[in-house]
């Protein structure tokens, strides 16, 4: 039951045809002093504000509907809210969701180099990338979670020197003793001993990898390898694919310029050996198979390479699929590992969330442990857990947090399409400093309310990834 959706299709049926209203929003009022939502449909259509206020004064929905310059603004009807509080408090954390009907989507995300390990930026990519697979989900999307592996490369090969170096005593590391304990002898000649020393180290290195996005509760369904794809012949399949649809030139440059890259892009190296981006395009190609939305979480250094990504989608797919590439910016801070270790994965993810996707961050260990309002982890866990306590107070839900409550199915539904995680934590800090303020009222919160509130908080909780305190249904 998506209250907002609802009254914003009507809205936009209202408006002449022809138009592109992609850009009309239905709102929550930031307070609820002025109404409780507000829109800019007569803005961006630019028609008179009238005459949508005179139409939607006709809906049973709303009590009031009034032009403020270009905006209306509108109060919902208590039947409405009350149908809707009624709604969530039924359905607990399904509150929001939405059956089967969104296309399948594939994304990659959190996919590092084969290291012992991930960096808190990886971290920082899996906490947006699983975020968002799950938010699409909540939106009714089959989600394929995708980890690219790049083991084809100079990166493995450094890794496997780094291995022989501790497995014959000239280096110590910590991280990869695990890994030299067991590695393979292969001799003294480099040529003997690299290829399966490199192909050990990856398997330890994504072991570890594996183990941390476990614990982080991370399920990827597939790794894909790029040194699979390049010596499988999966590139060269998708190079001849390429060039069967006309947009290879002198036998390995694809011609990304056609598709709005700077210019063409060579998948082979004079050596005969693939490049990186040959790799890619065959990982693509693979992800096409069953799936036209494609997304890439990646981190803000790959910025120069969104073009040519792009292109290698389109001209794969003959222009019947989309790629999103999603920028993370680089997390400064400790290894997955200890900020796993040291917060858990709830308070993790909370944290990691929390900036905006785009910035550079520097990990506050100390800040996500700390009990303070301005601390998004503790706001929205230690109001969740008061949510999950069953009082006998008597206090309905007071109006802004019923807003909040109704709201929910249309924000999971804008964060999807959007592809934005952040605006459920957003909501989720909103529905916890609503809660708690009626809460702290004499009267409380009566069980209904609570248990409407409650049910907003664990599906928005549910998209994040986080779990909820235990008793919070
Ligand atoms: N399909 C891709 N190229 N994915 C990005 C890989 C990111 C790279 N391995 C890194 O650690 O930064």
């Amino acid at each position: 039951m998506d209250l907002l959706g609802a009254i914003l299709s009507d809205l936009r049926s209202a408006l002449p045809e022809g138009l592109n209203l992609d850009a009309v929003v239905l709102r929550k009022a930031p307070t609820t002093s002025q109404g409780d939502l507000a829109t800019n449909a007569a803005l961006v259509a630019g028609t008179d504000p009238a005459v949508l206020v005179r139409r939607l004064s006709k809906d049973f929905r709303i009590d009031r509907a009034s032009a403020a310059g270009g905006f209306v603004n509108l109060r919902l009807s208590k039947a409405a809210l009350d149908d809707a509080l009624k709604v969530a408090a039924d359905m607990g954390p399904d509150w929001g969701t939405a059956g089967d009907r969104g296309e399948p989507v594939s994304i990659e995300f959190a996919s590092a180099y084969p290291t012992p390990g991930l960096s808190a930026s990886h971290l920082r990519q899996a906490a947006f990338g699983d975020a968002l697979a799950r938010t699409l989900e909540f939106a009714g999307h089959a989600v394929t979670r995708e980890y690219y592996v790049g083991d084809g490369g100079a990166q493995a090969d450094t890794l496997a020197r780094a291995v022989r170096g501790v497995q014959e005593g000239r280096t110590t590391d910590p991280a990869l003793a695990p890994i030299a304990a067991d590695a393979p002898d292969g001799g003294d000649d480099e040529d003997g001993w690299l290829a399966p020393l490199r192909a050990h180290a990856v398997r330890g290195a994504m072991r570890m990898v594996r183990s941390e996005l476990e614990a982080f509760g991370v399920r990827m369904d597939r790794f894909i390898f790029e040194r699979a794809l390049m010596e499988g012949g999966a590139v060269a399949a998708a190079v001849a694919d390429l060039d069967a649809a006309g947009h290879v030139r002198d036998g390995y440059i694809f011609a990304a310029d056609r598709f709005g890259d700077e210019r063409a892009r060579p998948m082979r190296l004079e050596d005969g050996r693939w490049t990186y981006f040959a790799g890619d395009v065959a990982a693509h190609r693979l992800r096409l198979e069953g799936h036209r939305t494609l997304i890439d979480v990646l981190g803000t250094d790959h910025a120069a390479y969104r073009r040519r990504l792009t292109a290698a989608v389109t001209a794969l797919s003959g222009g019947a699929a989309t790629l999103d590439l999603r920028l993370v910016g680089p997390a400064d801070g400790p290894p997955a590992a200890e900020i796993l270790e040291t917060l858990g994965p709830d308070i993790a993810r909370l944290a990691l969330l929390a900036p905006r996707a785009e910035v550079p961050m520097t990990f506050d260990m100390a800040g996500a442990r700390g009990v303070a309002w301005g601390n998004p982890a503790w706001r929205v866990l230690s109001a969740a857990a008061r949510l999950g306590e069953v009082g006998a107070n008597g206090g309905g839900a007071p109006r802004p947090l019923a807003l909040a409550i109704a709201s929910w199915p249309h924000v999971a539904r804008c964060a999807a399409a959007e592809r934005n995680p952040r605006i459920v934590l957003s909501h989720l800090l909103d529905i916890a400093e609503r809660s708690i303020a009626a809460l702290d009222r004499p009267e409380g919160l009566d069980d209904a309310g609570r248990r409407a509130a409650a049910a907003s908080m664990a599906a928005g909780l549910s998209c994040l990834g986080v779990r909820p305190p235990p008793d919070l249904g």
